[in-house]
């Protein structure tokens, strides 16, 4: 089985992400990571140096290739994946494929977002309480509609990332 955990930036889908595979035995892989590794670059400098555009269709294209794995995997995507290129779609249909929404509110997403900008190239320029919970609330609204696709949605506020571990085992098993 293929578990693809989605959600908002900095929802704790890659770290959540290792914790359930260690939990579960399965593997890990990490969409963003898997592009570095590919592209040889973060992907803060492949939005600098290559733009946006490019970044979505790297994603497209080894969201698919991850999505072919017949082992049992834990597959955390970005922030953006399920929203470009018809993503959610392709996700949805995967075989043996379970997607998770790793849900917040937006003062628990600004908050933690104001911490951890530095290497998320749409909001590392953002630099007030104010001004995050504006661009994050938007961006939300349009998001939404992908993430809410998902099967299951776990709620990620005022819990530890081993506390929504074992949530998300909860609502799988
Ligand atoms: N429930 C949580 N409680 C405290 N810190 C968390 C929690 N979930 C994630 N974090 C921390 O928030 C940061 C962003 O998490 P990350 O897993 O990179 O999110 P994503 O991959 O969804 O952007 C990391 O430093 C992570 O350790
Ligand atoms: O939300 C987005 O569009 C993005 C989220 C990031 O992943 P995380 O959600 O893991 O930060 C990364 O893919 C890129 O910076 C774009
Ligand atoms: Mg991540």
């Amino acid at each position: 089985m293929i578990i693809i955990l989605i959600g908002y930036m900095a929802s704790g889908k890659t770290s959540i992400g290792k914790k359930l595979a260690k939990k579960l035995n399965y593997n890990f892989l990490d969409l963003d990571d898997f592009i570095e590794e590919k592209e040889n670059l973060s992907v803060s400098e492949i939005f600098k140096s290559k733009g946006e555009i490019y970044f979505r269709k790297q994603e497209a294209f080894y969201l698919k290739a991850l999505l072919q794995s017949e082992d049992n995997t834990i597959l955390s995507v970005g922030g953006g994946t399920p929203c470009y290129s018809g993503n959610m779609e392709v996700i949805l249909n995967a075989e043996h494929a379970k997607s998770i929404y790793l849900k917040a509110t937006l003062p628990t997403l600004a908050n933690k977002l104001l911490l951890k900008k530095a290497k998320r190239p749409l909001i590392a320029h953002i630099e007030t309480i104010e001004e995050m919970t504006e661009f994050i609330g938007k961006h939300l609204f349009e998001r939404s509609q992908y993430y809410s696709q998902a099967e299951i949605k776990v709620s990620i506020d005022n819990k530890t990332k081993d506390e929504v571990v074992e949530d998300i085992v909860l609502q799988l098993f």
